[in-house]
């Protein structure tokens, strides 16, 4: 791996015209992890740390993703004949598919010979049948960074890239939609497999707005990806229409201090977090959030006593493991995890279909009415649901609510900023938001 300061050579040729002559940070050893981002001088809550642009984007294509988007302009494209016309089979819109942008990415995926996916289905089938595989769009981010400068590679070189045998997965599957993707090319696939981990390991998905459609992009911001990782953070980022990051302090960073960001959802459970660090970027966060079986008093993990006529709340016993047990608050009673997942699990499921099919105004009865009689408000589930409920009264435009309702929303706005005040979160993204009302 790169050392900090050849990391920082190239980050500073990356950053460019947005490079403060005298920055507030510095790319350093990290206590942490391999490589950190630490403050220069005291910085304050609120201060801005950096800006950056993203080195290389393209399309998430994870389930559910849109296909139907120009891999360029990310423009929504019609239903059907979305493939760009020079038959490279991306989904690009007239514009981009003769420009210089998308000129070496299409050239390759036509030497690469894409597989048609509807040929040998039936007419009826042919119909329905989406010309784009996922497979083949998940890798063309890793394919431009093939196309980058010298330097801008290097970048990506000097990057921590996880092993992960699921990236390996993710060629093959992205192979098996071409007739000659290079695959007996040792060395290119080698990089291709590093490149993969590299964005595995430290892209970000920005969401992105056209018009009134918005998308999430998987950008490579290197320097973002820099910083490690804490629960509660004391910087926070967001992305400017998906190609810029910015970054601020949540809260005083003093002078030497590591800066650090959040790789997972802030309100999520100890629980939770731990699990989504360990599946996806392969460690175990020691932060004394996750040292801390009350989650600074929010019990964000809660779920109420299995033992019959018992009322009390039940918590997992150790920390920063996967499989802890659980013991009630009230009676003592302890259970195995397996037992307490299966219950969570049903919480999830439950409260999180609802909020797929359920309109404002049931959600807000469900949320008050039903979810207490099977999950304390504490638990994370609950209050996420809370936070959809905010998100989308504030963004309806023809829905008139009630005064009950507008009262509903404004409880739950003062309980989550109440959380995140307890969990230290400071001026984060999702106190911003929440206050603006522009979730
Ligand atoms: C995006 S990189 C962060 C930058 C990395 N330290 C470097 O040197 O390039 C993410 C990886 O850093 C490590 N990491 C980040 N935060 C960590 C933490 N709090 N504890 C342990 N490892 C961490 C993990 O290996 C994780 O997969």
């Amino acid at each position: 791996m790169a050392t900090p300061t050849e990391l920082a050579r190239l980050v500073d040729l990356h950053l460019a015209d947005l490079r403060d002559p005298e920055p507030n940070w510095t790319i350093g050893p990290s206590p942490m992890a391999g490589r950190g981002v630490f403050a220069t001088r005291d910085i304050q809550q609120g201060e801005l740390i950096f800006r950056e642009r993203a080195l290389v984007v393209g399309p998430t294509a994870r389930k559910g993703s849109i296909l139907n988007t120009c891999v360029c302009c990310h423009k929504l494209l019609a239903v059907k004949d979305f493939l760009c016309k020079n038959k490279c089979t991306l989904p690009v819109c007239d514009k981009c598919s003769d420009s210089e942008q998308h000129r070496n990415e299409c050239e390759l995926f036509r030497r690469w010979q894409p597989k048609d996916l509807q040929k040998g289905k039936d007419d009826d089938a042919e119909a329905d049948c989406c010309p784009v595989n996922a497979m083949s769009l998940r890798i063309l981010t890793a394919v431009r960074v093939f196309f980058l400068q010298p330097d801008q590679r290097a970048l990506v070189q000097a990057m921590q890239a996880n092993d992960d045998k699921c990236y390996r997965g993710e060629i093959i599957k992205a192979a098996q939609c071409f007739r000659k993707f290079p695959t007996t090319d040792k060395p290119y696939m080698d990089k291709l497999f590093r490149v993969v981990g590299v964005l595995n390991t430290n892209a970000f998905e920005a969401p992105c707005r056209m018009g009134d459609h918005e998308i999430l992009l998987r950008g490579l911001f290197p320097l973002t990806a820099v910083m490690n990782h804490e629960c509660t953070p004391n910087a926070s980022h967001y992305f400017d229409n998906g190609r810029m990051a910015v970054v601020r302090a949540a809260r005083f960073i003093p002078k030497g201090g590591e800066v650090t960001t959040t790789y997972t959802k802030i309100l999520w459970s100890n629980l939770t977090r731990c699990i989504f660090l360990k599946m996806t970027k392969n460690f175990i966060c020691d932060c004394a959030r996750c040292n801390d079986n009350t989650e600074n008093g929010t019990y964000l993990s809660a779920l109420f006593c299995r033992q019959q006529g018992c009322k009390g709340i039940m918590i997992p016993v150790q920390t920063k493991t996967l499989q802890p047990d659980w013991r009630c608050l009230t009676c003592e009673s302890v259970f195995p995890h397996s037992k307490m997942a299966r219950y969570q699990d049903f919480a999830l499921n439950t409260i999180n279909n609802r909020i797929n099919a359920c309109s404002i105004s049931d959600m807000i009865t469900f949320i008050n009415d039903m979810c207490p009689r099977f999950c304390p408000p504490s638990n994370y589930v609950l209050v996420e649901a809370k936070l959809n409920v905010i998100w989308r009264m504030s963004r309806a435009t023809t829905e008139v609510f009630t005064e009950e309702q507008l009262k509903c929303k404004d409880r739950y706005r003062a309980e989550l900023l109440e959380l995140l005040e307890k969990l230290g979160a400071g001026e984060c993204t999702l106190k911003k938001l929440i206050t603006e009302e522009r979730l």
